[in-house]
């Protein structure tokens, strides 16, 4: 059985004070039988490990460098991430692709800079909204899984989540419906299969886009969707503990 993975991706949000208050209610996290982790900005992870330190929170980042030393300023690589006891790290989040030119091949190399420093990427992919009435949306979701196994040996591929995060769905209240959400979940899982039966079996996928209290139990119900890759609602300790909970 998959546990499931309710993640929080804080995004550009976060204030030392305010951080701490969200952080010391989602001890109580601890206690459920999903697993449970903060990817808050880098400079907030210390702060993060120490709040959580005894808790059964899992720490994340919501990025790394693709590089792994050097001339590369502003960048934060997977080895330093790696002193701060953080377990999972975001790559390929569809902000980045569009906002910052990201594309599969920069996601790939930060996936095994992840694997190789022993830090679990949630390798994330989803579809426009033009891609999904272009019928594109399964040819977009493997390519930019594909990406990312074709460069991770397949040694460290059981290190890997995934997370299919439609953008259509991100940030604006609309949701994929539980229907929607499996359909492309099994169609990821499918593909792993073809590949490795044994890690797609293992390999938890996350929903992300819009996942709230109220429709959380209806898309983890789904037999593909193993938890949660939440924006919005990990910034309210009572919406994220109220979705793990869903998930327990
Ligand atoms: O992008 C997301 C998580 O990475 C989803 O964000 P929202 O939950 O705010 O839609």
């Amino acid at each position: 059985m998959r546990q499931p993975l309710i993640a929080g991706n804080w995004k550009l949000n976060g204030r030392l004070e305010d951080n701490q208050r969200l952080l010391e209610a989602l001890r109580g996290a601890s206690s459920l039988r999903c697993e449970v982790a903060v990817c808050p900005p880098f400079v907030y992870l210390p702060q993060a490990r120490d709040l959580l330190a005894g808790y059964d929170v899992a720490l994340g980042a919501q990025d790394v460098s693709r590089f792994e030393a050097g001339a590369y300023t502003g960048e934060v690589s997977a080895a330093m991430l790696a002193e701060f006891d953080i377990r999972y790290a975001l790559v390929g989040h569809s902000e980045r692709r569009r906002l910052l030119a990201e594309h599969d091949e920069m996601v790939a190399e930060k996936a095994k800079r992840l694997v190789m420093a022993g830090i679990r990427p949630i390798v994330c992919v989803g579809e426009t909204l033009d891609e999904r009435d272009a019928h594109r949306t399964e040819a977009v979701v493997l390519a930019q899984m594909e990406a990312v196994l074709n460069a991770v040996p397949e040694a460290y591929w059981p290190m890997l989540v995934l997370a299919y995060e439609p953008v259509w769905a991100i940030g604006t209240g609309l949701t994929a419906s539980p229907q929607q959400a499996q359909a492309v979940h099994a169609v990821l899982r499918e593909r792993v299969a073809e590949r490795s039966p044994e890690v797609a079996a293992a390999i938890r996928i996350l929903y992300g886009g819009s996942m709230k209290p109220d429709n959380a139990r209806d898309l983890l119900a789904m037999p593909d969707v193993d938890g949660g890759l939440i924006g919005g609602a990990s910034l309210k300790a009572e919406q994220f503990l109220a979705i793990c909970e869903a998930a327990s």
